[in-house]
């Protein structure tokens, strides 16, 4: 019944669903991936699917994107969240979940201000500094008592130093270890504003894997890192805005792996986008990993080129819409201005300390670059590389 009532709407078009379980058995693991190949099958870069009962609609190119999330951002502005998210019964006071109503309201402007605002942020600085060189020290422990060639594992060791940025910027100091194991079960259980740690070292951990298969881009950025950090052993978040190359880096691989690929919203009220109606209730999905490769915005772009970025005005602030890894519009990611500082100081000041090498058998294979989502972001194979230290 559901679906002889969707033929008689106009909803966007779509691959045919199937009773019961809609459009599910299209959808892999990397659902943001098949999601792109389903949109560019059926020409329907605004793409209605069946999620099971489920209504969505993905919005796969920068025009989508922009009539969802700017002329009709005040009626999509809810998240859609499963019943398992809100099962922990956090989403009450959760950013990420609440409608755009009161609290949600009052919770971002108190974290704008009491957390991320460049005053709060700058009084924090020197506390993230210290969370950087020991990731820094461990690396380094690391390759000691391993030996030359012995791997780590980037993403783990730049989640741990993530979680202790995020704890000295948020609590001003560390955490213990009891008060972590808290701080980790709340995560599972709410998947709250932690997951910025996630993020984070997600974008470390591909960025590496990117430079370490494009010698010219790792030999750019680790030559720029010389000339203007010179003998520190660490790089300032002072020195960020003199780095126009890492920053390109930092750019290009948030483009091509956005560690949050497709953020959930759902329309508050029925509306029109590009001539299709999209009924209250719907679930609407950006797909940003899509929408970041845009063959009509982008020259090649799947491949890593962060020369794209030098010399042009596109920043993280979602105003072009070929380029929105923070999201855009009233629900975008409220951590950007930390984000920016966590992920610039660890990437610069590991590739400033270390040359980084592969290991013989990823050599030999290439690294996979596919992304996991879900509990864990990360690579769905870990990127393990080798540190060696550089001594100036
Ligand atoms: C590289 C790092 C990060 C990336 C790429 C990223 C990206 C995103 C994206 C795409 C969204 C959804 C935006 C939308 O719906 O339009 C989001 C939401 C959010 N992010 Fe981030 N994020 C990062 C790090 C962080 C950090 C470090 C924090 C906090 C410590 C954070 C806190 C949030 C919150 C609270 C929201 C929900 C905002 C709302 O629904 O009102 N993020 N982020």
């Amino acid at each position: 019944l559901q679906l002889f009532h969707d033929s008689r709407r106009r909803l966007p078009p779509g691959p045919r669903p199937l009773p019961l379980i809609g459009n599910l058995h299209q959808l892999d693991r990397l659902p943001h991936r098949s999601m792109a190949r389903l949109a560019a099958r059926h020409r329907a870069p605004l793409m209605s699917l069946r999620l099971g009962a489920v209504l969505a609609v993905v919005a796969s190119s920068p025009s989508a994107a922009r009539e969802a999330l700017q002329r009709r951002n005040a009626d999509i502005a809810a998240r859609s969240i499963g019943d398992s998210m809100r099962a922990g019964g956090h989403c009450d006071n959760s950013v990420l979940c609440l409608p755009p109503r009161r609290r949600w309201r009052a919770l971002r402007r108190l974290c704008a201000t009491e957390l991320f605002s460049p005053q709060r942020l700058a009084a924090t600085a020197a506390l993230r500094r210290e969370a950087v060189s020991v990731l820094l020290r461990r690396v380094s422990d690391h390759a000691a008592a391993r030996g030359a060639g012995a791997a780590v594992d980037v993403g783990a060791a730049a989640h741990a130093a993530a979680l202790g940025l995020l704890a000295r910027t948020m609590f001003s100091g560390d955490l213990d270890a009891a008060a972590a194991r808290e701080v980790s079960a709340i995560v599972d259980e709410a998947s709250d504003l932690f997951t910025g740690g996630e993020t984070t070292s997600h974008t470390i951990e591909c960025a590496l894997a990117e430079l370490l298969q494009s010698p010219s881009s790792m030999r750019k950025v680790q030559e720029e890192l010389e000339s203007v950090v010179g003998t520190k052993e660490q790089i300032d978040e002072s020195d960020i805005s003199n780095l126009p190359y890492l920053q390109a880096v930092v750019k290009e691989t948030l483009r091509l792996h956005p560690p949050v690929p497709l953020p959930p919203y759902e329309a508050e009220a029925t509306v029109e986008i590009q001539g299709c109606t999209i009924p209250k209730g719907t679930k609407v999905l950006i797909n940003i990993w899509a929408i970041n490769r845009c063959p009509e915005a982008w020259i090649e772009p799947d491949k890593f080129m962060p020369e794209r970025f030098l010399g042009r005005e596109i920043n993280f602030m979602g105003r072009d819409f070929q380029f929105i890894p923070f999201g855009t519009g009233r629900r975008m990611c409220l951590g950007l201005p930390l984000a920016y500082r966590m992920v610039h100081l660890m990437l610069g000041s590991l590739l400033h300390r270390f040359s980084w090498t592969l290991p013989a058998e990823v050599v030999k294979n290439g690294v996979d670059m596919r992304e996991r989502f879900g509990l864990a972001l990360s690579l769905v194979v870990p990127l393990h590389a080798i540190p060696q230290e550089i001594h100036y």
